[in-house]
């Protein structure tokens, strides 16, 4: 399997002198082309430092991350926001979608930001929109959505751009268990059929349980790792469920 992302002895301070926090300690995985991981910990385990340093919205401190071979940790600011735009795409837990511009435009503003011709940008939004179900909300405002909708277009966007890899932050934080759960079917279909790779925080066991394998959290290292493989998703919940409880703390297992 091609390797998307390498992050390779990550370790990330926080603050300065007498007051630092090791948030990342030293962690090293690979994700493959076309995976899709969960990770899980407990609340300040270092799951969103992880995160946001791959988005490249923190730095770290030392080691390295490669997305598909190519260095980001020593970009420069200028070539951050190149590298954020075209190769990752993001869902976020709060949709992050522009309240005065339509699902369309929502979905197109990625493009229109790299300079993508009317004619290609018009093709990707019919085929991505009728792929996702949401070609009949497009001249709508996101307002005027249900919760589950709004994320289905922050996929959309998050999609458009054919990114290296999906980053998901929490993406059914704001979202009840049904709409959860269409969202979850929703990035499994475009890992299984649209042959995203994504890598999701998640607190929910039940989330986590789509993926294909989860990867714990705990004081800033991997502690643990578990695998899908062919077992049932059901069974798999019940395998995060019970390393939750193992791992402790004060991790919110639902
Ligand atoms: N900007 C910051 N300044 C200082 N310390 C920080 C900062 N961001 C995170 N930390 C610390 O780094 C550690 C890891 O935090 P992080 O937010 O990554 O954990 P988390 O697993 O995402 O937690 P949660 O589930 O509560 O979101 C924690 O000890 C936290 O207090």
């Amino acid at each position: 399997m091609k390797k998307r992302l390498q992050i390779d002895q990550v370790t990330k301070y926080y603050g300065a002198e007498a007051i630092v926090t090791k948030a990342l300690d030293s962690i090293s995985f690979e994700v493959g082309d076309g995976e899709f991981i969960a990770i899980m910990g407990a609340s300040g385990s270092g799951k969103s430092t992880l995160l946001n340093c791959i988005a490249t919205i923190d730095r770290i401190s030392a080691g390295n991350i490669l997305l598909d071979g190519e260095q980001i940790s020593n970009k420069k600011e200028r070539e951050l926001a190149d590298y954020r735009r075209d190769k990752l795409g993001f869902i976020f837990q709060e949709y992050n979608l522009l309240d005065t511009l339509t699902v369309e435009e929502n979905i197109t503003l990625p493009l229109n930001l790299q300079g993508v011709s009317l004619k290609e940008t018009e093709k990707r939004l019919i085929d991505i929109t009728d792929k996702l179900g949401i070609h009949e909300q497009l001249k709508k405002f996101p307002m005027a959505l249900s919760g589950g909708q709004r994320q289905r277009v922050a996929c959309a966007r998050a999609l458009i751009t054919n990114p290296s890899i999906i980053l998901a932050d929490e993406p059914t934080g704001a979202l009840d268990s049904a709409n959860s759960k269409k969202l979850m079917e929703t990035l499994l279909f475009m890992n299984e059929q649209l042959h995203s790779t994504i890598l999701m925080v998640t607190h929910d066991a039940l989330v986590g349980s789509f993926a294909k394998r989860v990867l714990f959290l705990k004081d800033g290292k991997i502690w643990n790792e578990l695998y899908r493989g062919n077992q049932s998703q059901r069974a798999m919940h019940e395998d995060i469920l019970a390393t939750m409880a193992l791992l402790g703390g004060e991790g919110h297992v639902s």
